[in-house]
């Protein structure tokens, strides 16, 4: 088995994929953006990605709900919660925080830290990097003028880096979710605790049209815990909507309701059913009688015993 995620080791993306049983053991190969690693599984050269998909404070990472919408089809079969905590990094010669001119990180990072830094170094330039660790790293190379980065302390530990400061963020408890990235194949089993994801194109732009598609979960009980509107890039007011549910496919609610999509968006994508992490707000037993598998298959009997009367 062959792991790629958002490198270079020591992000936070790392962190998330050896929370999977197996992976620290197995062949983690970093790649250089979520695009990158995503597209390793699609051709064949990794078995499975680990990507970000959304923080508690700055919401959905586009890079990863633009790629997994649009490429080629993939399957999540997995998420990871990973909380984050910021350090500080400088290179030698600075002391204080107000002497740094340059500060390379992620856009997520510099964005979960913004108050930090305007009280603390207003006049530092913001460098984007293609991940915490990718912006730490840029550090230890002499030919760069980076002077700080804000990184995980992970990073912080295990390269010659040094700690001006820790725990950075504006908003401690943050979380950031990733998800496990696969080409499609089996579901992973239900386990009462699941959650689904799917991306639901708008079929036409007219009035109710998203109201449409809300009523598919709310007549049958299911929940939504994210839901992101994203350009499709063909042109101003075209969108898709990415939207997690709690709920498994195996589950008849959640069949009927993907079903009921289908009818009004054809082109919906599903992206896959899996065990939901950490102390997910997932409440099984508050289901109404009527949004149970007994209650659908009653009514599915119903049905049928007056079609086959009739016939
Ligand atoms: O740069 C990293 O370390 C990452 O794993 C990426 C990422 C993100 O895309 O949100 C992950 C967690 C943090 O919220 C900041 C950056």
């Amino acid at each position: 088995m062959i792991f790629t995620y958002l490198g270079p080791a020591g992000t936070f993306t790392e962190s998330a994929l050896l929370q999977v049983p197996g992976a620290a053991e197995a062949e983690r190969v970093p790649a250089t953006s979520v695009n990158n690693a995503l597209d390793r599984v699609r051709e064949g050269a990794a078995d499975a990605a680990m990507v970000p998909i959304e923080n508690s404070v700055e919401g959905g990472v586009s890079a990863t709900l633009d790629s997994i919408a649009t490429g080629g089809s993939l399957q999540i079969v997995a998420e990871a919660l990973v909380p984050i905590t910021f350090d500080l990094v400088v290179r030698d010669g600075i002391e204080e925080p107000g002497q740094i001119r340059t500060v390379a990180t992620h856009g997520h990072a510099w964005a979960q830290c913004r108050s930090w830094s305007e009280a603390n170094m207003p006049t530092a330039e913001f460098i984007p990097a293609s991940s915490t660790a990718a912006g730490a790293l840029s550090i230890l190379d002499e030919k760069s003028d980076v002077d700080a980065a804000i990184c995980s302390p992970l990073v912080a530990q295990e390269n010659p880096l040094k700690v001006l400061r820790h725990g950075i963020e504006d908003n401690a408890g943050a979380v950031t979710r990733f998800v496990l990235v696969r080409r499609p194949g089996s579901i992973p089993e239900p386990t009462g605790r699941d959650k689904t994801t799917v991306v639901i194109p708008l079929p036409e732009d007219r009035p109710g049209g998203l109201m449409e598609i809300l009523e598919q979960f709310a007549a049958r009980g299911v929940n939504l815990s994210r839901i992101e509107s994203r350009p499709t890039g063909q042109g101003l007011g075209n969108y898709f909507f990415s939207v997690d549910t709690h709920g498994h496919i195996g589950e008849a609610r959640m069949a009927d309701a993907l079903a009921g999509l289908h009818r009004i968006s054809p082109n919906l994508r599903f992206l896959g059913s899996y065990p939901a992490a950490g102390p997910a707000q997932i409440d099984p037993p508050s289901l109404k009688r009527h949004n149970t598998d007994e209650a659908f298959a009653q009514a599915a009997e119903w049905v049928a015993s007056i079609r086959g009367a009739g016939s």
